[in-house]
């Protein structure tokens, strides 16, 4: 479903320029629920909003579906968020009407789109557990309800590809676990590709493969012990504590060229610049400081 290799963004101001995306690798498989984590500043939204087609890449490759989100222009561009993509925000239930009811909401982006599917919209809703309250005002819903009636107009558009930008983070942990439950359900019964950028660990390890970006690369992957384990749990299967490490297997992310990106911390520990020592022992390949050429020479 997303294809991206060496994804370059850079964005120019007056005199700074700051590269997010620094030749970044992600592949994403039809069908698959991901989440992408990251510290602030890694670069996350930045790749959300080139996938979502809202912000344009610099450099790179950049696939969705059959769509080069590179090469693609306004019109096509157009066309790609029309057909393709559903976008959810932290804060969406920010964008919605409040005088008008849940299913109205949900039948406004349709509108504009030009075809309203009243039976759609109504299952969208079912779908999202608002069956009993699609005829309320939004200022009458709660804000779990809100965002749960902006999953619904995310999905209007009947998108191949949702991507959710901390789709829980301004809701209580039941909402999030609701939240999630809905994501699952359209995973699995749709089939639809989900893609969720959270900093939340808890949230990530409920998806089967997580990629963590670090300065606008991808640096880590996560891929769950035990794929075949059932989710539908309170718990996700994993325990309260399910933080990442326990749930998931991390795997440091090697480019086809053989890049790879050494954590910051290692390298300060072992005080480590510009450059370093590498060998391969038959097992095992050893990065080390460098040996200073006195010592060797002595
Ligand atoms: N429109 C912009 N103009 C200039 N710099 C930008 C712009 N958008 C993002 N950046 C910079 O790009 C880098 C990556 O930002 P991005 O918002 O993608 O990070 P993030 O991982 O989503 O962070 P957060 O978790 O805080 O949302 C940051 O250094 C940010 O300051």
């Amino acid at each position: 479903m997303i294809h991206c290799e060496g994804l370059v963004k850079i964005f120019k101001t007056k005199d700074i320029e700051v590269v997010a995306l620094q030749g970044l690798n992600l592949t994403v498989e039809d069908g698959e629920m991901m989440a992408i984590i990251g510290n602030s500043g890694s670069g996350k939204s930045t790749l959300l909003n080139i996938l979502g087609g809202l912000d344009h890449p610099s450099a790179g490759q950049v696939r969705v579906g059959e769509w080069d989100l590179l090469k693609v222009n306004d019109s096509e561009l157009v066309q790609y968020k029309r057909s393709t993509v559903g976008f959810i925000w932290q804060n969406n239930a920010r964008n919605l009407l409040p005088y008008l009811t849940a299913l109205e909401n949900v039948e406004m982006p349709m509108m504009l789109s030009g075809k309203v599917d009243r039976a759609y919209a109504k299952q969208l809703l079912e779908w999202v557990g608002l069956k009993e309250r699609m005829h309320n005002k939004l200022q009458q819903l709660s804000g779990g309800e809100q965002q749960r009636v902006a999953i619904a107009i995310g999905l209007s558009n009947r998108p191949k590809l949702l991507l959710a930008d901390e789709p829980t983070g301004s809701v209580d942990t039941r909402t999030s676990d609701q939240i999630m439950e809905i994501f699952r359900r359209i995973n699995r019964e749709i089939g639809l590709t989900i893609v969720i950028v959270t900093h939340d660990l808890t949230l990530a390890s409920k998806v089967d493969r997580v990629v963590a970006i670090r300065d606008g690369l991808t640096s880590t992957e996560f891929v769950r012990r035990n794929p075949g384990l059932d989710m539908a749990s309170e718990d996700g299967g994993f325990g309260k504590q399910g933080g990442l490490q326990e749930v998931h297997e991390a795997f440091v992310v090697v480019d086809r060229v053989g890049r790879l990106q050494v954590p910051k911390e290692y390298l300060e520990a072992l005080g480590i610049g510009g450059r370093a020592t590498m060998e391969f022992d038959g097992g095992k390949i050893v990065i080390t400081p460098p040996k200073l050429i006195k010592e060797e020479e002595s």
